[in-house]
């Protein structure tokens, strides 16, 4: 590869399909059962070299994405040169479709993003245990971003194992005004279960059965997220939003990992779009958009 050149690579939002959330541990992480579900929403980061490591971001919500060296974006460059004793420097340029703060990973996907687009411009061809392992210092969800389809994620979400699915889900996702802080929503989980005794965090195999059928009523009954009566205590307005999806149609509505994005399953592409007309048309969120999942992990284009 010559200097010039420039790498693309493509990654995924998520939705959690389960998130089963442990007891506070002494590090502040949570215990989790998080299984992970890759879907058609998308940023693409380009790393071309440059003098020095800079960011931009264009695309809707590009105004809420920082651009100095707290974006994961160049944090993952910046860990992935110093592992390899090299300057970073590299431009790195985020086209983002994923809402920002929304529960749906888009800071981790652009982690991971500009991991696999440096590692490739660097001509450093890192094995894929030395990317998860720098994925899992920059967050919990990074490692999932990178492999993308489903995952059954442990620890504090960042020890994978790969799931099979039997089939292709579609989706509506429903984006609110503003975003919520996952430390936030994780601590308004530890306010609300206070003096409770929150059990381990363990997967459904109703659900894991599910995915592997490709069964979508099925994954409609198996739904779960422990944080969502904590997103809906920080902003009760989604609830709304949640009954104007289910009325539509959809087989089942929850919110998306720490939200305060909702995740709406339904039947069909033909129900996706009606879904998604009657949430704009309801005026309870910023906008919707259909989905489909899986979607492949990190891949260069
Ligand atoms: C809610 C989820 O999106 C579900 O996939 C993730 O658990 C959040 O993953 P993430 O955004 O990558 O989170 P990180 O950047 O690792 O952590 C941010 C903060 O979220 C809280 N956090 C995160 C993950 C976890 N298992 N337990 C936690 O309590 C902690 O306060 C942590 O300081
Ligand atoms: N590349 C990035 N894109 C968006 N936000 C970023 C990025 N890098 C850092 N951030 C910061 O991270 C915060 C959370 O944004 P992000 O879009 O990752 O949230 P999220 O999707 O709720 O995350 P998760 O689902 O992993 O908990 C933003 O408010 C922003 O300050």
């Amino acid at each position: 590869m010559t200097a010039a050149e420039s790498v693309t690579v493509r990654v995924h939002a998520k939705v959690n399909v389960q998130l089963a959330v442990g007891a506070a541990r002494p590090d502040g992480f949570h215990d989790l059962a998080s299984v992970f579900l890759a879907v058609s929403l998308h940023d693409e980061v380009t790393a071309t070299p440059s003098d020095g490591l800079t960011v931009t971001c264009e695309g809707r919500d590009a105004d809420k994405v920082p651009l100095d060296r707290t974006n994961l974006a160049a944090r993952a460059a910046e860990l992935l040169a110093a592992r390899h004793g090299i300057v970073p420097d590299v431009h790195l340029h985020i086209a983002k479709d994923i809402p920002v703060a929304g529960g749906m990973a888009g800071g981790s996907a652009d982690g991971a993003g500009a991991l696999l687009a440096c590692d490739a411009l660097w001509g450093l061809d890192s094995s894929r245990e030395e990317l998860l392992e720098i994925c899992a210092e920059l967050g919990s969800d990074v490692p999932f971003s990178l492999i993308g389809g489903a995952a059954l994620g442990t620890g504090r979400g960042e020890n994978l194992t790969e799931l099979p699915v039997g089939g292709g889900f579609h989706w509506v996702f429903a984006v609110a005004d503003g975003g919520l802080s996952t430390p936030v929503v994780f601590g308004e989980f530890d306010r609300l279960t206070e003096g409770v005794e929150v059990p381990e965090p363990a997967a459904s195999k109703v659900l894991l059965d599910a995915l592997r059928t490709g069964d979508t009523t099925a994954l409609a009954a198996a739904l779960a997220n422990d944080l969502q009566a904590a997103a809906l205590s920080l902003r009760p307005s989604l609830a709304e939003t949640l009954t104007a999806g289910t009325e539509a149609g959809a087989l089942a509505a929850l919110v998306s990992g720490s939200g305060p994005t909702t995740a709406f399953l339904v039947k069909d592409a033909e129900s996706a779009e009606t879904v998604a007309a009657a949430l704009i048309a309801s005026g309870t969120c910023r906008t919707a958009r259909v989905a489909t999942s899986p979607a492949p992990g990190a891949t260069v284009l």
